[in-house]
């Protein structure tokens, strides 16, 4: 049985008050935005129109949906992968393996949906059905983290992660406590991080898209944008599968609430907002304006894309040709950081890139109203506290080092300005 290993981990989030606030507040802000979405004001800083009574948020086939979901893409996670790849070594100087068969879990639900649908499924009254499923996601992201809380009792120190282990019950709970929890080889943090939120954002996002045919007999271009952009990111996530287990959530952060929350409610149900918006509030877009959104998608991706590959081709073969002319310094744990190319520019290229993305999503909603531009708000917010949580975890890695890469590049996202 592992011992708590005390208060050495600095706390973040503002500690167990923040972490509690947070798992109120996170839920609450979500079932907020689905409401008003709907909402003929569409008012992101007003009241939600009503407050629904259980009976409304309750359905035991909305749990049951939510559950064969999880089922089906388990079962797609543990089909035969076309590659397995190692993660980074782990303080024991292990290294966890994983399949990488992610897009083909994308394709195979798509392939599913389109059978479904020419068979009948009615796809498009899934929209009616997302406070439900938003309750019923919620309740299975806690159950779920009070069971990883329990399995972490039980794993070896070495198994924990370096924060979630304070000793503090509600701190622990939302931070999560064991690191890469599994069962056998299934790795649950890996599995929920890119496979039923991601897939499940992208078939509501289709499923709106539907119903707005329906209603107004064909999607609107802001509607075919929106889906196209994020069904872009969704399936570059999962085509470069590989790429999430050099990020922040696999190698430092254990699977508490705040990751089971974040993936199996919190990104099918408020990442698909611009989607809910469009469907209730429809948008008029010329060709010309949706060109430059395009455009603007595009710059964003091919930072994000293009920051993200160099740093993952660099961490797995540094002598990679495509990253080995690149200028590094050394640190003293033998891990070099790169200094030109895209983590030249800034420290977190990647973020801008992010970033850019977020924005090319929102405008297709027009300028009127601030309820679409929420996931910007939120995505600045999060890639800001994150990046200060790099820096510092950076900083206990690399030391002086760290110093020097941020001397090399002194600006963090945005160059010139932060
Ligand atoms: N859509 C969404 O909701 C979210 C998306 N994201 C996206 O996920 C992606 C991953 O983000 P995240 O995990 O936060 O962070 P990063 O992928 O940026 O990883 C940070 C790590 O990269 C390494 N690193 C930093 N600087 C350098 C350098 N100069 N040279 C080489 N390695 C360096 C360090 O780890 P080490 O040295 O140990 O390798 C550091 O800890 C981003 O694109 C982000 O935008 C993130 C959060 C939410
Ligand atoms: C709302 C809470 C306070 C925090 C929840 C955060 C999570 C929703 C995000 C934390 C890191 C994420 C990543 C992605 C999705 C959102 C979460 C889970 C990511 C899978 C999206 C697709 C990208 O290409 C990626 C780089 C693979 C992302 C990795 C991080």
């Amino acid at each position: 049985m592992a011992p708590p290993q005390g208060s050495r981990a600095p706390l973040e989030f503002g500690g167990p008050l923040g972490a509690a606030a947070l798992m109120l507040l996170l839920p609450v802000t979500m079932f907020h935005l689905l409401l008003v979405a709907r909402s003929g004001p569409a008012r992101l800083l007003g009241p939600p129109p009503y407050l629904p009574g259980l009976e409304e948020l309750w359905s035991p086939w909305a749990l049951l949906l939510c559950l064969t979901w999880l089922g089906l893409q388990a079962a797609l996670y543990l089909l035969p992968a076309r590659k397995v790849a190692e993660g980074q070594e782990l303080k024991d100087k292990s290294r966890l393996r994983y399949p990488i068969n992610g897009f083909q879990a994308l394709v195979l639900t798509a392939l599913l949906v389109a059978l479904g649908v020419s068979a009948g499924l009615p796809l498009s009254a899934l929209p009616e059905m997302l406070l439900p499923l938003a309750f019923a996601a919620t309740l299975t992201a806690f159950i779920f983290s009070l069971l990883l809380y329990l399995k972490a009792l039980v794993a070896p120190a070495s198994a924990l992660a370096p924060g979630g282990n304070s000793g503090n019950l509600i701190y622990d709970f939302f931070l999560g406590r064991e690191l890469n929890p599994r069962i056998c080889s299934f790795d649950f943090k890996y599995f929920c991080e890119l496979r039923p939120g991601l897939i499940g954002w992208v078939l509501i996002n289709l499923a709106l898209l539907m119903q707005e045919a329906e209603l107004r007999g064909s999607p609107s271009l802001a509607m075919w944008l929106v889906n196209g952009f994020q069904l872009l990111y969704v399936a570059d996530a999962l085509w470069y599968e590989e790429a999430v287990l050099t990020t922040m959530d696999i190698i430092h952060d254990g699977f508490g609430f705040m990751l089971a929350f974040g993936d199996l409610a919190w990104v099918p149900f408020t990442y698909s907002l611009q989607a809910q918006f469009l469907l209730y509030h429809p948008q008029p877009l010329g060709w010309p304006l949706a060109s430059f959104i395009c455009l603007i998608n595009a710059v964003g991706y091919y930072i994000f894309r293009g920051a993200n590959s160099q740093k993952n081709t660099f961490r797995k073969n540094p002598s990679d040709p495509r990253v080995a002319d690149l200028e590094t310094i050394s640190t003293a744990t033998g891990r070099r950081l790169l200094v030109s190319g895209w983590w030249g520019m800034v420290r977190h290229p990647n973020y801008l890139g992010d970033l850019i993305m977020a924005l090319a999503w929102s405008l297709p909603c027009g300028v009127f109203h601030l309820l679409p531009y929420f996931y910007f708000l939120y995505f600045t917010a999060l890639l800001v506290h994150r990046e200060d949580r790099d820096e510092r975890q950076c900083l206990q890695k690399y030391g002086l080092a760290w110093h020097e890469y941020c001397r090399r590049v002194p600006y963090r996202i945005v160059p010139y300005v932060y």
